[in-house]
């Protein structure tokens, strides 16, 4: 079952999906995330991919702060600031904890060198909101954001009992993940509605679609990233 996070995420999702290199299906059942699920991913793995997300979440909330430059009104600063308070003062708390189990500072963290995709990724979306509107910034985000929603819902209810990744599984598929997930949608769909009226009919569906579409598949590379190193 697809969880609901809007209608705007659900056009997009689809739009990912339709291609016959459905990137929506590549990410979202990668064999990363199937090695979560029945706990055959190797630690070293699941380590060399915390440390290159904490680096990509501090990234991420640089992209997050572009949201607040780049609202119209305050129910969207409101939404891109809580995401930004999430991920800086509770989402990478997840990572500090489970690297300093095994002896790697957040020091160390947070002056990691970038994987190539990671560094791909996060200033692919950096650059959609410079470059572009609101819109174009959170059509590469919401890919990341809704994503993990997803995953984090299916595997709890598919997961192996004994997988050691019940942490990261609990983090995504819990209500405050997925209440994030659910506000975002709202505000999304709201700002689609503002700005373009109908997305569907809009000029702008095609880039829009493209830029979800593609960070998409750069979430793809970033769990082959994880795959590739250990
Ligand atoms: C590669 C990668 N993609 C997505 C997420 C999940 N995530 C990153 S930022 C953010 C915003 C809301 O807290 C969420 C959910 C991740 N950790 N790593």
């Amino acid at each position: 079952m697809t969880p609901d996070y809007g209608k705007t995420f659900k056009h997009w999702r689809a739009g990912a999906s339709e291609t016959p290199d459905a990137p929506w299906h590549q990410y979202t059942r990668h064999a990363f995330v199937e090695g979560l699920r029945d706990g055959s991913l190797p630690h070293a793995s699941f380590l060399q991919y915390l440390v290159q997300d904490y680096v990509f979440l501090v990234h991420f909330a640089r992209a997050w702060s572009l949201g607040v430059v780049k609202s119209e009104i305050l129910e969207e600063m409101t939404v891109c600031a809580n995401t930004v308070d999430g991920l800086v003062n509770h989402e990478m708390a997840l990572h500090v904890k489970t690297c300093a189990a095994v002896g790697i500072s957040e020091d160390t963290l947070f002056n990691a060198t970038e994987a190539p995709e990671n560094l791909a990724y996060t200033r692919y979306v950096m650059d959609a909101g410079l470059q572009g509107d609101f819109l174009d910034l959170m059509a590469a985000l919401a890919p990341c954001v809704m994503g993990y929603g997803e995953i984090g819902l299916r595997l709890k209810a598919e997961a192996a009992p004994n997988t050691p990744y019940t942490d990261w599984i609990d983090t995504y598929s819990g209500a405050e993940y997925q209440g994030i997930c659910t506000t975002v949608g709202g505000m999304l769909d709201a700002a689609v509605a503002r700005r373009l009226g109908c997305l569907d009919a809009s000029p702008r569906a095609n880039a829009l679609q493209a830029r979800f579409t593609l960070a998409t598949q750069l979430e793809v590379g970033f769990w082959g990233m994880g795959l590739r190193g250990a």
